[in-house]
């Protein structure tokens, strides 16, 4: 029976392995994955592998930044409501027209958002300050040298870096590769992850769930973690507490998979078929000083001539998921070359008094109030309380030493939300 703080009094904490050193271990299982090239829309999530350059400015060519008119900012240096200025409109110029005649003193051309500055133009006058004449133009106000106009070069210029070597690439960073010319990038293929749930109790979510069975729900869970990473994530749902159908389910994909992620079936009960199937044969089973997310196994699974690193999390749900988060996140992140490996951590203030377990460090599942710069926990401590999982967008962490940490005092949260 686990009290408040979500954990049992079974456990002798000096025993336990520390999560930091854990983590490492996590991270050194896996090797960093190879470069290649991929298209574009092929790119989102990924770690780009090599800085990009600009081979040319943004804007490439001057242009215009409204609708309106280019004109010689001295043809139109006297206009008002009660003295406008009349010139003759001698080119039509719409954006992606590629011969632009020239300005001559005296007239004007009209011209889009976007299109070519005509030489000799000096400024834009919005269509809203004409008469919006097509023949000639009547202008009723001035407009200063260099109004309306964007320069060529004046956001990117020629040679710069404008991505780097290890940054997550998002709509922004792909819009900004296509902006200068790239149809695919240099990325790091994304470590593959086959996701597989034990557990006989399982049963496949949308089909009759009898007495004493529960719907699958760490598969999915895992899977989209991985996704969400930046990772490729293969669900092969779950397999019974036999240890034959887990082996006979591993062996079609052990040439194609970086990472086996098992969930359930590494404490200490009778049925525990990871456990019962992998140790002995290259992984380790520890407890790690970690609430929730205690039993945990990693090592390599040898079979067929393969040799695929292997991680075992805890089937509790929320124990499934924070050791997740801890260990497999940053190992993912690092295999697939991305330079932010951590979630980031903010130091903001606790909302109510919180009990934890001593010798373990505790994440717990919270919301943050970004104008109270403050935390609440979303649930309790238990390892089965998924809902608390769902509603939260940050991680409280605990420290080891502390048995209590009161209302009103200073704690680490991890934001899930972000990166
Ligand atoms: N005698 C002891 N019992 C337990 C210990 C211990 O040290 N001594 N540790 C506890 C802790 S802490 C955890 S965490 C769990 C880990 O157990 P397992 O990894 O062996 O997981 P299972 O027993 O298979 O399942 C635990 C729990 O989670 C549910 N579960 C499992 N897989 C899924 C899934 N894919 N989808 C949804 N729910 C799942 C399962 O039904 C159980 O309720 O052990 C404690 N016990
Ligand atoms: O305390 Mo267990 O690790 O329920 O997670």
């Amino acid at each position: 029976m686990s009290d408040d703080r979500g954990v049992g009094h079974t456990t002798d904490t000096s025993t336990l392995l520390p999560v930091d050193e854990y983590r490492e271990r996590i991270s050194n299982l896996l090797a960093a994955t190879r470069e290649r090239h991929c298209p574009l829309d092929e790119c989102l999530g990924l770690a780009l592998a090599e800085d990009v350059t600009a081979p040319i400015p943004l804007p490439p060519f001057d242009n215009s930044a409204m609708d309106g008119y280019a004109v010689r900012a001295a043809d139109v240096a006297g206009a008002d409501s009660r003295h406008p200025v009349t010139l003759p409109v001698t080119a039509d110029i719409p954006a992606g027209r590629v011969e632009i005649p020239p300005l001559e003193p005296g007239t004007a051309h009209r011209i889009m958002t976007g299109a070519r500055l005509p030489p000799g133009a000096e400024a834009a006058v919005p269509v809203e300050l004409t008469d919006g004449g097509t023949e000639r133009v009547t202008v009723h106000r001035a407009v200063p040298e260099g109004s309306n106009l964007r320069r060529a070069g004046e956001d990117v210029t020629v040679g710069q870096v404008v991505l780097e070597r290890g940054q997550t690439l998002g709509a922004a960073q792909l819009g900004l590769a296509a902006a200068v010319g790239n149809a695919e990038l240099p990325i790091r293929r994304p470590p593959r992850v086959l996701v597989l749930s034990t557990g006989s109790e399982l049963v496949e979510p949308g089909t009759e769930l009898l007495p004493g069975q529960i719907y699958e729900s760490n598969g999915t869970m895992l899977a989209a973690a991985v996704r969400q990473c930046g990772g490729e994530a293969r669900l092969l749902r779950f397999v019974p507490d036999e240890v034959s159908e887990l082996h006979a389910a591993l062996a079609p994909h052990l040439a194609e998979t970086d990472l086996i992620l098992t969930s359930g079936g590494v404490s200490a009960g009778a049925y525990e078929v990871v456990k019962d199937a992998l140790a002995g044969s290259g992984v380790r089973f520890d407890k790690v000083a970690i609430q929730p997310g205690m039993p945990q196994g990693s090592g390599h699974y040898e079979a067929a001539g393969y040799r695929v690193p292997v991680v075992t999390l805890p089937g509790n749900p929320v124990s499934s998921i924070v050791s997740f988060e801890v260990f497999v996140r940053p190992a993912l992140r690092r295999a697939g070359g991305h330079r932010e490996t951590r979630r980031p951590h903010r130091r903001v203030t606790l909302t109510e008094t919180l009990r934890s377990p001593s010798g373990k460090r505790q994440y717990r599942r919270g919301s943050f109030d970004p104008e109270a710069d403050a935390v609440t926990t979303s649930g309790g401590a238990g390892s089965h309380l998924l809902s608390g999982m769902a509603a939260a967008d940050c991680l409280l962490e605990l420290p080891e030493e502390s048995t209590e940490v009161a209302a009103g005092s200073t704690v680490d949260i991890w934001l899930l939300s972000e990166n």
